[in-house]
C-alpha cells in the first residue's frame, strides 16, 4: 500500500498570527482548503482523510510519482502555508502512512518507487439512523456516531486499516486487500452496522464501489457486507 503524508508547516504559527478571534476564520479556512483538496484528489483518481487538517493522508496506489508531483503542486497554490509531503509504503495503510510519518519529521521530502496494489475500501453505515434520530436529541447522536467511530477505528488499527469520519452515520477505512476477510468476519451478523467494500485500482475507484456495495445492502437488508471489485 503506498501512502501520501501532508505535513501543513508552521501551521500553529499561522494560526496564532491571526489573532485571538480567530476561530471562525480557521474553521472557514480549513474547510475551504480541504474543499479545493477534495477536488484536486479526485482528478487524480485519490482521497484525502483529512484527520487534524493539518496532518493529513491519502491512499496513492495507482497513481505514478510523476502524478504525484503535479498533485502537490496543485494543492501547494491552495494550502495558507508551506506543505512537507512524503510517500511511505508498507504492507498495510496503517504500516504505510507510519513510514510516511516517520519521513514527514526528517529533512528531506522523500518518493521512492512503489508497487502499485489494490486497495479494499469500506463504507460504514449505522442502520436507520435517520429513523432514530426522532428518538434522541442532535447531541446524543453524534457522540453515538463519535463512540462508534472509536470502535471501527479501534478493529480497523488491530487489522492495519486507517477510518475517517465522513458526516452524518458514515464512515470511510481502507484495509489491504488480504484484510477484507477479516472485516466480513466482524461484520457477519452485526444488525447496527452495515458495510459496503469496494477492491480497486485506486481510491477513487475503490470509494465507488464501496458506496456501490452499501446501497446494494440496502436494497437487500438480509445482508450486512457486500462487496464489489473492479
Ligand atoms: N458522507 C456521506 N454521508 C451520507 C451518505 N449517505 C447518507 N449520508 C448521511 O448520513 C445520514 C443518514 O443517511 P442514511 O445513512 O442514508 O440513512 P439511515 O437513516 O442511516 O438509513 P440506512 O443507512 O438506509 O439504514 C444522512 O442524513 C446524510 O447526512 C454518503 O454516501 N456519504
Amino acid at each position: 500500500m503506498k501512502v501520501l503524508a501532508i505535513k501543513l508547516v508552521d501551521y500553529r504559527e499561522w494560526t496564532e498570527r491571526l489573532g485571538y478571534d480567530r476561530e471562525w476564520l480557521i474553521q472557514k479556512i480549513q474547510n475551504k482548503f480541504m474543499m479545493k483538496i477534495h477536488e484536486i484528489a479526485s482528478q487524480y483518481n485519490t482521497f484525502p482523510l483529512q484527520l487534524r487538517f493539518d496532518n493529513f493522508l491519502m491512499i496513492v496506489d495507482g497513481i505514478t510519482n510523476t502524478q504525484l508531483m503535479y498533485m502537490i503542486n496543485d494543492m501547494r497554490e491552495n494550502l495558507p502555508v508551506r506543505i512537507k509531503t512524503c510517500l511511505g509504503y508498507g504492507k498495510t495503510p496503517l504500516e504505510a502512512q507510519w513510514n510516511a510519518s516517520v519521513c514527514l519529521n526528517n529533512k528531506e521530502d522523500e518518493f521512492k518507487e512503489y508497487v502499485d496494489e489494490k486497495i479494499a475500501a469500506l463504507h460504514f453505515d449505522i442502520n436507520f439512523n435517520t429513523e432514530a434520530l426522532k428518538y434522541t436529541s442532535v447531541y446524543d447522536s453524534f457522540l453515538e456516531i463519535a463512540n462508534i467511530y472509536v470502535d471501527l477505528s479501534r478493529f480497523l488499527y488491530k487489522i492495519g486499516g486507517i477510518l475517517q469520519y465522513l458526516g452524518g452515520d458514515n464512515y470511510l477505512g481502507f484495509v489491504s486487500t488480504n484484510s477484507v476477510n477479516k472485516v466480513i468476519e466482524k461484520f457477519s451478523d452485526d444488525n447496527k452496522i452495515k458495510v459496503g467494500i469496494g477492491i480497486g485500482q485506486n481510491a477513487r475507484i475503490a470509494i465507488k464501489l464501496a458506496t456501490t456495495s452499501l446501497e446494494k445492502i440496502r436494497n437487500n437488508r438480509e445482508k450486512t457486507w457486500h462487496i464489489e471489485e473492479e
